[in-house]
């Protein structure tokens, strides 16, 4: 298992080209966000764009549209019961992060299957929260494209089936080896099980992270760094990376450190290590 470093950040983090356009930087859709769980799309999507994704669209139900666009107007966005624009979104765009409070029952069950079905390999997918939760709950598989799963440790028992307290690095990555993905299990010190069979840690990271909404704003710097950087799985770890270091930052004042916090800081804290 190998420790993570701020190396992650140089390696992964590159200067724009001059004559780069958004095209360049990938486009991202993200779906989720129920009627009651409607921040919790809003803080992933800030997060894509904020980290830089070149074109966003978020795809959530229409009561959440007006207070989408008052907090993010770069955003595009999509009724997510319009079966045709998901379909056609879903599988036109480079990056597609599927869950943060899509919320659990038949209807978000029928947006997570659509999204899915429009999958293809070239795609890169990061299934988060909820969308975790529906493929234990309604025995969903995985969809086509390079899959990062971002569990936090209950929705990672409910995905693999290792109660939190049996959930070692031997006995995660046992699972992990024979999903074809790449699994981010969020806890203090989080690991990254990647598809070529590595374990990176975490060593850093504060209490001050424990709110709702932090690992929404993960899903969507995860969804950020994949859509516009080359290698997939160094993009996550970045991203993992990216998260806690600026949550470290904040909290040297700041007793809890807000996602919204988080988003904000990363266009500056990226360019400190761009080269
Ligand atoms: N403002 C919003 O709209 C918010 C919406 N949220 C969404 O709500 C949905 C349900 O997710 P939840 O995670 O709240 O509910 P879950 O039922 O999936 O998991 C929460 C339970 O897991 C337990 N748990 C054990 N180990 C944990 C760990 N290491 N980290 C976190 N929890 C751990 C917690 O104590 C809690 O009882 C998701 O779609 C999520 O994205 C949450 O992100 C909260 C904020
Ligand atoms: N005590 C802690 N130390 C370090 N990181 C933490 C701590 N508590 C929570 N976090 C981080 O906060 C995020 C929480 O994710 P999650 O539980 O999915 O939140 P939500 O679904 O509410 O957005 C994860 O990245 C996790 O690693
Ligand atoms: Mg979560």
């Amino acid at each position: 298992m190998e420790q993570l470093t701020d190396s992650i950040l140089t390696k992964v983090i590159k200067n724009r080209p001059a004559n780069s356009h958004k095209g360049t930087f990938g486009k991202i859709l993200l779906v989720g966000g129920n009627q009651n769980f409607g921040g919790a799309i809003i803080m992933a999507a800030s997060a894509a764009v904020y980290a830089g994704a070149g074109l966003v669209t978020t795809a959530t139900d229409s009561v959440n549209l007006d207070s989408l666009h008052d907090r993010l107007p770069e955003t595009m966005f999509i009724n997510y019961h319009d079966k045709v624009q998901l379909s056609n979104s879903a599988s036109s765009v480079d990056t597609v992060v599927v869950g943060p409070g899509l919320g659990d029952d038949v209807r978000s069950q029928e947006v997570l299957l659509t999204v899915f079905a429009n999958l293809s390999d070239q795609q890169t997918v990061i299934i988060d929260g909820s969308a975790i939760t529906m493929m234990s709950k309604y025995k969903i598989d995985q969809p086509a494209g390079h899959v990062i799963y971002t569990p936090h440790q209950m929705e990672w028992q409910r995905l693999s089936g290792i109660t939190i307290s049996d959930q070692t690095i031997e006995n995660n990555s046992q699972v992990a080896r024979q999903m074809n993905a790449t699994v981010v299990v969020k806890k203090h010190h989080t690991e990254i099980y990647t598809v070529d069979n590595k374990v990176y840690q975490l060593p850093i990271g504060t209490p001050a992270q424990a709110t709702g909404g932090m690992g929404d704003t993960l899903a969507g710097i995860v969804g950020g760094f994949t859509a516009q950087f080359t290698n997939k799985t160094d993009a996550v770890l970045a991203a993992v990376y990216a998260h806690s270091a600026i949550a470290e930052q904040i909290a040297q004042n700041h007793y809890v450190v807000l996602p919204h916090q988080i988003t904000e800081s990363l266009p500056q804290f990226m360019n400190k290590y761009a080269n």
